[in-house]
């Protein structure tokens, strides 16, 4: 069974018990340098012949649980919402209270006849796939955390070195393009194609769900376009090699994403779940659907109406591709302030959190690390923050 259940973390605990006993000889930084030395990331482990996962991978149980409380009598299921004839008339009417509605109880959906081809999105999950299983000699050029120098590069948890929690079960190809721009001689060979031709289609996709999310706000449909806040894309491409043992670790933390929006692209492997009354529901592959989730700057400026859900990935025993794409404000628009929309404030809907830019948000996120902690209550009105 790939996936942790109560008695496997009751197993994990006293797994940690054994290990916070012998804590004296273990030394966790080393064994983290000497893993991040490798530049080979959690595939080269794998590769390697690991039987047993190193220990700054295990998570505490209660990050492992299925649920925070029991999950045997609930069937909540993630909304789908279909795209076809969302141009205009009643089925536009109909997207709009779709849109709405799991904005604001889920923070999550996924989307159907959306307009990109399907043969782009499988392109693409393929190019990943090859990306990530080629030899560790040929990924390790692009290995860096370095987000200023190497706007392409290729790491294994990007908070490795700054986060004393677990750290997860995944490698990571992320490009930083710039309002949709980015040299293609930096992307390596293997999917350099497959990359260009995908964000061409997902900026697309990205227009169409500003517009609509605007609407639903009762707002002009240019206004999110207007103030710039989805015009920068970080394409993060994930690979989650098969995991010895699944039941002990995680591929993604519990965390909300920093961004406005994420267009995320699985493939055809269970393993995201999304938090939804209190209980991790599987938000499962569908063919030829994007998950879009709601980051965190949407609910500051929709001054909390539309949620940005927490969300984690479980490990399984078979790897799993996944592509998320970020979408932040213009770079142009990097020091511009954001805080709640002004039309959708009123005397008993006062704003809930001050005005932020992005790199002050992000600086934050990234210090903070993946904690399993949001970083928006920081910037409530009613927290004591410091800068
Ligand atoms: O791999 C996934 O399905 C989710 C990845 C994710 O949540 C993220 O990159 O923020
Ligand atoms: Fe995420």
């Amino acid at each position: 069974m790939p996936y942790a259940d109560i008695s496997l973390v009751l197993f994990v605990d006293m797994e940690l018990k054994v290990i916070s006993e012998e804590d004296s000889s273990y030394d966790r930084a080393k064994e983290v340098k000497d893993f991040d030395e490798t530049k080979a990331g959690v595939k080269g482990l794998v590769d390697s012949g690991a039987v047993k996962i190193p220990k700054f991978f295990i998570h505490p149980p209660e990050s492992l649980l299925n649920s925070t409380t029991s999950s045997s009598e609930v069937c909540f299921q993630v909304p789908v919402i279909d795209l076809e004839g969302y141009e205009g008339g009643q089925r536009r009417k109909e997207i709009l209270d779709g849109i709405f509605a799991a904005s604001e109880t889920w923070g999550f959906f996924q989307v159907v006849n959306h307009g990109v081809p399907v043969g782009i999105m499988d392109n693409m999950v393929e190019a990943v796939r090859r990306f990530h299983e080629q030899p560790k000699d040929v990924k390790m050029k692009w290995y860096s955390r370095d987000c200023k120098q190497q706007p392409v590069r290729y790491f294994c948890n990007g908070d490795l070195l700054v986060n004393q929690g677990a750290a997860n079960w995944r490698d990571s190809i992320a490009f930083d393009f710039h309002d949709g721009q980015l040299d293609p001689q930096l992307f390596p060979p293997i999917c350099r194609e497959a990359v260009s031709e995908y964000i061409k289609h997902v900026i697309e996709l990205r227009t169409t769900l500003s517009e609509l999310l605007s609407e639903t706000l009762e707002l002009h449909s240019d206004y999110l376009a207007s103030i710039g806040c989805m015009e920068t894309e970080s394409l993060v491409c994930h690979y989650y090699p098969a995991c010895p043992e699944p039941e002990l670790t995680l591929g993604a933390t519990k965390h909300s994403d920093p961004s406005f929006l994420t267009i995320l692209l699985q493939d055809d492997n269970r393993g995201l779940q999304v938090l939804h009354q209190s209980y991790w529901i599987d938000v499962p592959p569908l063919p030829g659907a994007f998950v879009i989730n709601i980051g965190d700057f949407i609910q500051l400026i929709t001054n909390d109406k539309f949620k940005s859900v927490e969300h984690r990935v479980l490990a399984g025993q078979a790897p799993r591709v996944s592509v998320a794409c970020f979408f932040y404000p213009s770079m142009a628009n990097k020091h511009k302030p954001y805080g709640p929309i002004r039309e959708l404030l009123t005397e008993s809907n006062p704003p809930i959190y001050r005005e932020i830019h992005v790199t002050e948000y992000m600086a934050y996120f990234r210090a903070k690390g993946l904690d399993g902690n949001s970083s928006l209550p920081h910037f409530n009105l009613q927290c004591n923050y410091t800068t």
